[in-house]
């Protein structure tokens, strides 16, 4: 039995149980259920908060969870990533009074906050910046105005927050973050099957499928421009001049490909989505 973490609040939350759903898991049925016990597909979820869940993992209570990753690098924990997960996508940055620093160098000696403090820290000691970290819970954009802080280190998206705190990005970025699949143990049963149903929900996702109709001298360049993850596949059509190609191409930029197709002389291109895959 595979026990898997789930975040159970926040921002991560919602996409994690859709993945979860689309990979044909059973998901919790309200907000407050904490463990949800699929007996056919042999898992256990355990729904936790986010913060925590490279900890559970790291110690070996739990296999595998999805969290971001920086979180896990926050945590210290030696959970390793296993695999990226094309949500909750984030930048961590550094932050201060319009002006005031330059470069990360410039935070020697002073105040920093952040609810980050392990993945600040460790990249601050290997920039050899002796800062002070303020710890705070969350809402650290407001720790410069409050006085209890010089700078800030967070998650920006939007940068939203910071603009109406007056504060600017400076120095470089600490990490770029996404939501990942996180583990412990290399060889667990059951794991090879969860880590395939998530990749087969990243690539439905990912990838559609693309049909269409060409003139037999023209496989070869139209391979080029769809090569497809293996080969494409091409079948014959009643008139021996013509075949019909299907084929993988990737979600971003089909719109592109389907403008080339149509110009080197493919007709009749279709499109339709991959409702689940594996690869
Ligand atoms: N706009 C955002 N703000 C905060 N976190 C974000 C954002 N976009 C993506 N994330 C990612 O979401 C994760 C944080 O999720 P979490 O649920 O802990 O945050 P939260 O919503 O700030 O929760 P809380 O404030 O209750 O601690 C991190 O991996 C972070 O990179
Ligand atoms: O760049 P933006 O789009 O403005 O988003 C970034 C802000 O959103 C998050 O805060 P959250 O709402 O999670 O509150 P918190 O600070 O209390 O965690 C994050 O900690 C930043 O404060
Ligand atoms: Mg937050």
């Amino acid at each position: 039995m595979l026990r898997i973490a789930v975040p159970n609040k926040g921002l991560l939350s919602d996409a994690a149980t859709q993945m979860l759903a689309e990979a044909g898991y059973v998901t919790r049925r309200d907000a407050k259920e904490l463990i949800v016990f699929d007996p056919a597909n042999e898992v256990e979820f355990f729904y936790l908060r986010p913060r925590d869940i490279a900890t559970y993992v790291g110690s070996g209570a739990l296999d595998v969870g999805i969290t971001g990753r920086d979180l896990l690098l926050d945590s210290g924990s030696s959970a390793q990533e296993i695999v990226g997960l094309d949500f909750g996508e984030s930048t961590f940055r550094f932050a201060g009074p319009r002006g005031r620093f330059s470069t990360h160098r410039d935070l020697e000696g002073v105040r920093v906050a952040t609810s980050y403090p392990g993945l600040v820290g460790s990249f601050l000691a290997a920039e050899g910046v002796k800062a002070e970290i303020v710890s705070l819970d969350g809402a650290v954009e407001s720790a410069v105005r409050l006085g209890v802080a010089d700078a800030v280190a967070d998650v920006v998206s939007t940068g939203t927050t910071l603009r109406q705190q007056d504060l600017e990005v400076f120095g470089p970025v600490i990490l770029e973050s996404t939501a990942v699949l996180i583990g412990s143990r290399a060889e667990l049963p059951g794991l090879s099957t969860f880590q395939r149903r998530i990749q087969g929900v990243l690539v439905a996702r990912q990838y559609v499928l693309m049909d269409y109709d060409l003139p037999v001298e023209l496989v070869a360049e139209a391979s080029a421009i769809t090569p497809g993850l293996e080969s494409p596949t091409v079948s014959p059509l009643r008139d021996s001049g013509w075949v019909a190609v299907r084929v993988m191409v990737p979600r971003i930029g089909m719109n592109t490909i389907m403008d080339r197709l149509y110009e080197l002389g493919a007709r009749a291109i279709l499109v339709s989505s991959i409702h689940a895959a594996r690869i």
